[in-house]
């Protein structure tokens, strides 16, 4: 079995004649936390919805693990355990905080309408139990019973970090985690984000916060015009000169 949980091998992504993804290569070691970065415009939310499914390339392979992910619909990904939280999130927002949380998790644990009547119960009980573990995780338990629909940006993120947990995925993509949030806010989803790294769990992450990428990510690739310019630890990312000039510029000192 692989060291690495995801593989991308030789991506391309065009859009009519904008090549939005060239010659990509990334690998991801199991239980790390690997952020990329870049300017607007780089590819990485291109390059998140290949791997996602949402996006086919037009060229090169993703898997995850020993399983292919090209080819797949998002569902089936997402079923195979890979997981997202998006730069705009995707909530239920007629819903309880507390069933936005179970919901997603019963459809991961059994498919929800496979499960027979007292086996359901059990479930629930148990799918109960975790989800408000979860809302406590992200500081949202007080309001469990509220409609998610009337909740802050800043809650709603942590509301949909809370969901995607309930999945236990494999691999967990944060596209921009702590967007719009007040620096308080923002170094709480850090902390909480730490805890989960803890746990061991798999972490991709795009941020344009720096202090959000130093303070989270083992390593960083660095994308650039639809190109990984550089890969490496915070350490040497930081001191690399084709990165201080393509992108963080004066930032890094
Ligand atoms: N569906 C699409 N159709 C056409 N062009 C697209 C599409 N999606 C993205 N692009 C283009 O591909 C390039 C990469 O975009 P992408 O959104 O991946 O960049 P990004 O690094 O995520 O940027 P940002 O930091 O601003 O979110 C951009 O030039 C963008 O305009």
């Amino acid at each position: 079995m692989s060291e690495y949980i995801l593989d991308v091998t030789d991506v391309d992504k065009n859009f009519g004649g904008l090549r939005a993804l060239s010659d990509i290569n990334l690998r991801v070691k199991k239980g790390t936390v690997h952020a990329i970065i870049g300017p607007n415009g780089a590819g990485k939310s291109t390059l998140l919805n290949v791997i996602v499914g949402r996006l086919a390339p037009n060229r090169g392979r993703v898997l995850l693990g020993d399983q292919v992910l090209t080819g797949k619909e998002p569902h089936e990904i997402n079923q195979l355990g890979v997981a997202r939280v998006f730069q705009t999130p995707e909530i239920f927002p007629e819903l309880s905080l507390l069933q936005n949380v179970m919901v997603p998790a019963f459809a991961k644990r059994e498919g929800i309408f496979k499960m027979n009547f007292i086996k359901s119960l059990f479930a629930e009980k148990e799918v109960r139990e975790h989800a408000e573990h979860l809302l406590d995780d992200v500081g949202l338990i007080s309001q469990k019973d509220n409609i998610a629909g009337s909740m802050s940006r800043g809650d709603k993120r942590r509301l949909e970090l809370a969901m995607c947990l309930g999945q236990q995925p494999k691999l967990f993509l944060l596209d921009e985690p702590t967007a719009g949030m007040a620096r308080h806010d923002t170094n709480r989803t850090i902390d909480l984000l730490k805890r989960i790294k803890e746990r061991g769990m798999t972490k991709v992450i795009i941020e344009h916060d720096m202090h959000v990428v130093f303070s989270l990510a083992d390593r960083i690739s660095v994308l650039a015009q639809g190109a990984i310019i550089c890969e490496g630890t915070p350490e040497e990312v930081r001191n690399d000169p084709r990165v201080k000039e393509a992108y963080l510029g004066g930032e890094s000192e």
